[in-house]
């Protein structure tokens, strides 16, 4: 259930964070008046207790405040019309938007500062008059390079993305940004990657920087089938639970009792996530990382699969391992989803001085010791 307010912002520095009683992902958007520069809700992030990320949070920071060039071509208020080209749906609840610019202003996205940033742009709801962050997708094979998708869960009663699942193909978007969440050190050793839901298309973000160069090992958990059809997992076996399931919390924030039944079909082929997932394990690593691998694991709640805390330190010893023990630079860990799901592994991200914070690192993980690994909670 949501922990702040919900409610559309009309004054200046006024920051939000949304959440859904249902299976959506429970992530924060900062809004505003449509005046008002952007400002990164997930932007400024102080050091975890145990895991000081203060160096490229800092350059993150810096970055979104520099809305204004990261947006040079945008509108006066950073809004630039875009058109929906296309709508795939994914499953009953998500769908990938593939947006085409509608005018001759647009959104950058080879601008040299956002090559390492995880990103995302805010979708305006005109009537409203209130925006939400959506996490680009990264380009697929052949993709226009002025096309930008993103993977939108329609809410239970949400305003935006309701609001955009209700469009037909050919309708104008507006669209702003593009916002930095985190940007990658230079030198990445190792990442593992826990995704929740939509928390996938960070995940995306970072494997498609660092397949090939980098270990990434993305733990995909998600409460229907349907949400990762077709996905087959790349190590152990997740365990399965073998007792009644309704009633067991779910890390998505509800009891599972209320997530989808068993009944729900879904069609054999890979879901185009999937797909795209599957395409960063095909990237040939270089000759001096020949040891670096992409693998994904996939949990469904649907299924009893769900990501066990002690699976979680061999799988960081494994991670090492693969990484080159000769290779310096950064062990990452990113948490990314629903609210209930990072609280669940590590702890609520706070509000401080109306902004989104990391917090002390907490769940699951402040109880494990993660040696020199740094979390990051998107
Ligand atoms: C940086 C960032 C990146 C994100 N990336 C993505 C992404 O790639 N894909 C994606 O799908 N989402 C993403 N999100 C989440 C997204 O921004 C929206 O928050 C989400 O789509 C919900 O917005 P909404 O307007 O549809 O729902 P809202 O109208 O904000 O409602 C959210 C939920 O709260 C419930 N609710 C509303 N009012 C109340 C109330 N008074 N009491 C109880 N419940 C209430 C609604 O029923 C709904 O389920 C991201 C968020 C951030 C911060």
């Amino acid at each position: 259930m949501p922990t702040e307010p919900h409610e559309q912002f009309h004054n200046q520095n006024q920051s939000l964070e949304r959440y859904t009683a249902d299976d959506a992902p429970l992530r924060s958007a900062t809004t505003d008046s449509g005046e008002r520069q952007h400002s990164a809700s997930r932007s400024s992030i102080k050091p975890l207790t145990v895991f000081a990320i203060c160096i490229p949070l800092g350059y993150a920071l810096k970055w979104a405040l520099k809305d204004d060039e990261a947006t040079a071509s945008s509108g006066a208020n950073g809004f630039v019309k875009y058109k929906l080209a296309k709508k795939e749906d994914i499953s009953s609840t998500s769908s990938i938007f593939t947006l085409k610019p509608g005018q001759s202003s647009k959104i950058r996205t080879d601008d040299p500062a956002t090559k390492r940033a995880i990103t995302s742009a805010q979708f305006k709801q005109p009537q409203l008059q209130i925006a939400r962050n959506y996490t680009l997708l990264p380009p697929i094979e052949d993709q226009d390079p002025q096309e930008l998708r993103f993977l939108i869960r329609k809410e239970r009663n949400g305003e935006v993305s309701g609001y955009l699942h209700r469009l037909s193909v050919g309708s104008d978007i507006e669209v702003r940004g593009l916002s930095a969440e985190y940007i990658l050190p230079e030198q990445v050793n190792t990442v593992l990657f826990l995704a929740g839901g939509t928390g996938i298309a960070p995940a995306m973000q970072v494997a498609d920087a660092l397949a090939g160069g980098s270990h990434v090992h993305i733990l995909w958990a998600n409460r229907r089938r349907e949400d990762c059809r077709g996905g087959a997992s790349d190590t152990a076996r997740p365990t399965r639970w073998n007792w009644d399931f309704s009633g067991w919390w779910s890390p998505f924030g509800l009891p599972s009792s209320d997530i989808g039944k068993k009944d729900d079909v879904w069609p054999p082929d890979a879901s185009p996530i999937v797909s795209q997932l599957d395409s960063f394990k095909g990237r040939s690593p270089s000759e001096s990382s020949k040891r670096h691998k992409t693998l994904v694991d996939y949990y469904v709640d649907e299924e009893g699969t769900l990501i066990q805390p002690n699976e979680i330190l061999p799988l960081l010893r494994s991670a090492e391992k693969a990484a080159d023990e000769h290779e310096h630079g950064k062990k990452l860990m990113f948490v990314s989803g629903p609210e209930g799901f990072i609280n669940h592994w590590a702890g609520p991200k706070q509000w401080v001085n109306g902004r989104e914070v990391q917090g002390p690192l907490g769940g699951v993980l402040s109880t494990l010791d993660l040696n020199d690994w740094e979390v990051v909670k998107l």
